[in-house]
């Protein structure tokens, strides 16, 4: 236990207790143990009804209540789970040794929490397990501690982080905090920035109302608080948590505890072995129906129009529940709170519209930079008079500076001018205009345009393309319009002689954006190429039923455990013919160019049609990318079968038959890897054949590199340049005409 002492009376606090007296010096720390007498806390068996989920000789399982502190504690010693067991098994208060209690040192003394395996915090309700014999109490809390239990929460959290929305079961957003206690208040605990303890929760969200959203959340560790530390520092605090929550809307929503739940709990029985699932009551989430009935509702093949869900999420996740729900059997007219919650977990992967925002990857700038000053005219120069002459002040500059925060060209103006230098006055030099930063994106590729010397028909300029510079690294600047310089006055020439300040340079340009990236995922139209990537990275985005629900690049990060990254792409779906430009090929593929390696992605559940043939769909899509750009054609690639788990569309079948086919036509043994993003298979095979190609000599270490707890910086990154030729400019041309134009060579304008 740890107290303050005020710092106004640290220097005379004196420690004592039994006779022990000690003088207390600033920022001292006093070791307290209270020697709780055992004899004087007995046990005692209460009669408190209790809700029965399972009991055999060796497990009780207990759907708690809210507001049952779980054994005898300081603060708390009667009415709590472990007193209303004692009754329930019918011992008395001499019995209690009869239970099996753990033997190392705790917070609480271990003979006050026998049978207890795992803790649920006061306001937390839910499944719990407790054990009845000694044997079964050490299988258990082995279990617990090699986190082999299964344990699903349920939680109505405020604040609707889209992260979690979208995710199959089974897979979610990984929350991975250490947690230690706050070293303020050590009743509360808090995310750690060095130190702490690992954690580790993997949270989804089942539906999303206005405000609130109903998340799962699957801890892997089980650290104190940890569900309600995780969802805070994710900005999702648990409704009605006074703690860590949001106190203004649970004081408007009158929730008097957090709304956290825990449903489910997955153990390996201790004396058969047999895996067992117990489910928890969803009434604690009945009261505050708004997201629960809206499931129901649709369960029951209700219309929602009518009910408070304006919000299209909501609506969404309704509608496809309705759908579903006549497959899994659930058709009454009041589906019961689990089986909502079955429908609700049983969503698929179809997620929401989300970073949709409009991408601009290839925009024209007019860059003006600012003129020099004028000196002062007629400026009054005497021997005693010494200060200088009034020249003029130096004109802005129009610099590009690359910035990893914006990703496309959406805020680019069309026309910048940065400030003309003020003239001079007096015997003052005029103010020198400031330089006008524009930031762009990595991977953005700076071109000039350059008046041709003709003209079209109707007497438009025609201007080509030149390349300048392109910005690889973040914060790196590049001057596209010099400033002016400022006029000189009289003083420097001959009498009368002055020199007014030159006009800034002004240049059209073409910026092109070609988004950074490892690995390009390139496949048809929902061959599933946003939901490989969703479940392989934490990007997420629209993932649908219909054709080009995705329709502007995406970049996952994959990090590894030695802190190598690969970059992933997910580009909207190619056809044949794309390298024309046929339905945007073209705008598509530019987005390869920075890719190390590819990967075609091609739907294998396609049953016994042979007219759609899996290696021809390969074949096809390769042509396209190097008919696009022939430096495809060097970079390695790997195949990825999606779909899998539709096994009565012979996807193995097709695996298969393709990584034979492609070794026997290109004589060498190119990757094939199945998966399922649905259920999350093969995803881990797939991830490492990806990094073998882009890092073909880093192995991948076994261990998990230690994080050093002082690096302040971010670490750096392992993720190399692409180091082959340069572009290849050729996409503006008509494809089918002939020669390219020579590069100019490129020139840095110096500043
Ligand atoms: N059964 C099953 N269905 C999947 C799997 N992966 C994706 N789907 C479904 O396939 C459809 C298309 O998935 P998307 O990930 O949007 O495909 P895409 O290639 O990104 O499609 P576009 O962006 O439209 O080109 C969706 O309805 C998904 O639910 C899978 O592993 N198994
Ligand atoms: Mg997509």
């Amino acid at each position: 236990m740890t107290w303050n002492i005020p710092d106004d009376a640290f220097a005379r606090s004196v420690a004592t207790f039994e006779g022990f007296c000690q003088l207390l010096l600033f920022q001292d720390i006093v070791d307290v143990s209270f020697l709780v007498d055992l004899s004087a806390l007995s046990l005692e068996p209460e009669a408190i009804e209790l809700d029965i989920l399972y009991e055999d000789d060796d497990l009780l399982i207990v759907n708690k209540p809210s507001g049952m502190v779980v054994h005898p504690a300081p603060g708390n010693w009667t009415g709590t789970l472990v007193n209303a067991v004692l009754h329930h098994f019918g011992f008395s208060s001499e019995d209690v040794h009869r239970l099996p209690t753990a033997c190392g040192a705790g917070p609480t003394p271990a003979e006050l929490r026998p049978g207890i395996v795992h803790r649920l915090d006061v306001g937390t309700t839910g499944v719990i397990a407790v054990a009845k014999t000694v044997a079964s109490f050490s299988v258990l809390s082995q279990a617990f501690a090699e986190r082999e239990v299964q344990k699903t929460y349920l939680a109505l959290a405020l604040g609707g982080r889209k992260c979690f929305l979208g995710h199959p079961p089974g897979g979610g957003y990984v929350v991975d905090k250490a947690i230690a206690r706050s070293k303020s208040n050590r009743r509360i605990m808090g995310v750690a920035e060095t130190g702490g303890r690992p954690a580790l929760s993997r949270v989804r969200a089942l539906a999303k109302d206005r405000e609130k959203m109903f998340v799962e959340v699957k801890p892997r560790t089980g650290r104190t608080h940890q569900i309600r530390v995780h969802l805070a520092s994710e900005h999702t605090p648990i409704l009605g948590d006074e703690t860590y929550g949001w106190q203004h809307i649970n004081r408007r929503a009158d929730v008097q505890r957090p709304m956290l739940h825990a449903y489910e709990l997955s153990l390996n029985h201790p004396s058969t072995g047999e895996t067992m699932t117990f489910r928890g009551s969803m009434e604690p989430f009945r009261c505050f129906g708004a997201l629960v009935s809206a499931a129901a509702y649709a369960a029951s093949g209700a219309r929602v129009n009518g009910a408070r869900h304006s919000d299209a999420v909501a609506k969404s996740t309704t509608r496809r529940a309705a759908e579903r729900a006549p497959d899994l059997g659930i058709s009454t007219e009041q589906p019961s709170a689990n089986q909502v919650v079955e429908v609700l977990g049983q969503q698929d992967l179809e997620s929401f519209p989300r970073l949709q925002r409009p991408f601009v990857d290839r925009t024209w700038l007019m860059a003006k930079a600012g003129n020099g000053g004028n000196p002062a005219p007629n400026a009054l120069r005497r021997p005693h008079l010494p200060k200088g002459p009034g020249y003029g002040g130096h004109g802005g500059s129009v610099i590009l500076k690359a910035t990893t925060q914006i990703e496309s060209f959406l805020d680019i103006p069309q026309k910048v001018t940065a400030p003309h230098g003020a003239d001079g006055h007096d015997t003052r030099r005029g103010r020198t205009g400031d330089d006008l930063y524009l930031q762009v994106p990595l991977g953005t590729i700076v071109r000039e345009r350059i008046f041709s010397g003709y003209t079209t028909e109707e007497g438009r300029r025609i201007f080509l393309p030149q390349f300048r510079y392109q910005f690889l690294r973040h914060l790196d600047t590049y001057v596209v319009a010099k400033g002016g310089i400022g006029g000189i006055g009289p003083k420097s020439f001959k009498k009368g002689d002055m020199r007014r300040g030159t006009p800034g340079q002004r240049t059209r340009l073409e910026l092109e954006l070609r988004v950074l990236n490892d690995v390009a995922l390139l496949g048809l139209p929902n061959a599933g190429k946003t939901s490989l990537l969703a479940a392989m990275s934490r990007a997420h985005t629209r993932i649908g039923p219909e054709e080009f629900s995705t329709t502007r690049p995406h970049v996952g990060v994959i990090c590894f455990r030695d802190r190598v990254e690969v970059r992933v792409c997910d580009l909207p779906g190619l056809k044949h013919g794309a390298h024309q430009d046929k339905l945007m090929g073209r705008r598509i593929l530019r987005h390869t160019y920075r890719s190390r390696a590819l990967a075609f992605v091609v739907n294998v559940a396609r049953g016994e049609k042979s007219e759609e043939d899996v290696l021809e769909e390969v074949e096809m899509l390769r042509q396209e990318a190097i008919q696009f750009d022939p430096l495809n054609a060097e970079k390695p690639w790997m195949v990825i079968g999606t779909k899998c788990d539709m096994l009565h569309r012979d996807p193995l079948f097709h695996l298969d038959s393709l990584f034979y086919r492609l070794r026997a036509r290109y004589e060498d043994e190119i990757p094939v890897v199945g998966t399922s993003s649905r259920f999350g298979l093969g995803l881990t095979r797939c991830v490492r054949t990806l990094r073998q190609l882009v890092y073909p000599d880093m192995l991948e270490p076994r261990y998990r590199l230690g994080a050093d707890p002082i690096l302040k910086e971010h670490p750096k990154v392992l993720h190399l340049p692409y180091e082959g030729p340069l572009p290849s400019l050729g996409e503006y041309q008509s494809p089918t005409a002939g020669a390219l134009p020579a590069i100019v060579q490129p020139k840095k304008l110096e500043p």
